[in-house]
């Protein structure tokens, strides 16, 4: 089949699924590194672990559960992501983001991304959640999209407008909910640029995401929001910064993923919180 054109293989998740729960998801949440705790709120939980779903790809990275979980979270029925599928472990464009497009056929209306990322903006610390507010894609302009090839009308328009991707009224309302629970010391609204990974970002290319207004890095979210935005399903971006990017030449640190990890584990239940009570606002 001509790339982008994948309508019918999402479809048959979606009926595969439909057809072993009974939940009805207006909201999908997707889980980023180290995130996977997002799910503990959930209640009446439905799992279904991404190798006995047909047709679903399979997850790769430390860190990333594998499970597709339906349930109730603050009253509304969602599903959630546990474990993401990222470019950078070979999959396209279109198998990392083909669990969006499932979801956007379950129903989802509204979708909640979280991802770890690397602070660039110097005024950023480690444990700072940044509501995103846009992002730049380097992979995605280069032309590894997941909407190049055939467009099929079912899904959304050819050429979709990405002005309004990140919902500004969902990012007013997290930035509320996060400073009436008294995080205004650690909530952030910024840019999120996309690198493919696997490797972190040189030092000039982390000052070129600086001098694009870029306030975090990271390696996913992107083609997600975009084939959700294509859905006509509405983002609420957030990222939880688990790590300074290293921006000197004479520097002795280096960025790994057990920080990523670990950094992610302590600021989760902020992040949970937010989420939780973003859920039960809509
Ligand atoms: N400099 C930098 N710091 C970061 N901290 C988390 N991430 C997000 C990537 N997370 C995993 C892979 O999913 C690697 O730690 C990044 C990143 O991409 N770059």
């Amino acid at each position: 089949i001509m790339e982008g054109h994948n309508y019918g293989e999402v479809e048959a998740i979606k009926d595969y699924l439909l057809s072993k729960t009974a939940v009805r998801p207006t909201i999908g949440i997707v889980c980023g590194s180290g995130l996977g705790g997002l799910v503990e709120n959930v209640e009446n939980k439905e799992e279904f672990k991404y190798e006995d779903i047909p047709g679903f790809p399979r997850s790769t990275v430390k860190g990333h559960a594998g499970k597709l979980v339906f349930g109730t979270l603050s009253g509304k029925q969602v599903v959630c992501l546990q474990g993401r599928f990222h470019f950078y472990e070979g999959h396209g464009m279109l198998k990392c983001t083909l669990p969006v497009r499932v979801m956007g056929l379950l129903g989802i209306k509204t979708m909640v991304v979280t991802n770890a990322a690397g602070g660039v903006n110097r005024d950023f610390n480690v444990g700072d959640i940044m509501v995103i507010k846009d992002h730049v894609g380097f992979p995605t302009i280069a032309g590894n999209h997941p909407l190049t090839g055939l467009n099929d009308e079912r899904f959304g328009p050819r050429f979709p407008p990405m002005n309004q991707v990140y919902d500004s009224s969902y990012q007013k309302l997290a930035l509320e909910i996060a400073n009436e629970a008294g995080y205004s010391s650690f909530i952030r609204n910024g840019c999120y640029c996309m690198f493919s990974g696997p490797t972190y970002e040189t030092v000039a290319e982390l000052r070129l995401a600086a001098a694009l207004g870029g306030d975090a890095v990271g390696m996913s979210t992107v083609p997600e929001v975009i084939v959700a935005s294509h859905m006509g399903i509405k983002c609420l971006g957030l990222s939880l910064i688990t790590n300074k990017c290293i921006m000197e030449y004479d520097s002795s640190e280096e960025p790994n993923h057990a920080e990523v990890l670990e950094a992610g584990r302590k600021a989760s239940k902020y992040v949970l919180d937010i989420v939780t009570k973003f859920v039960g606002k809509l």
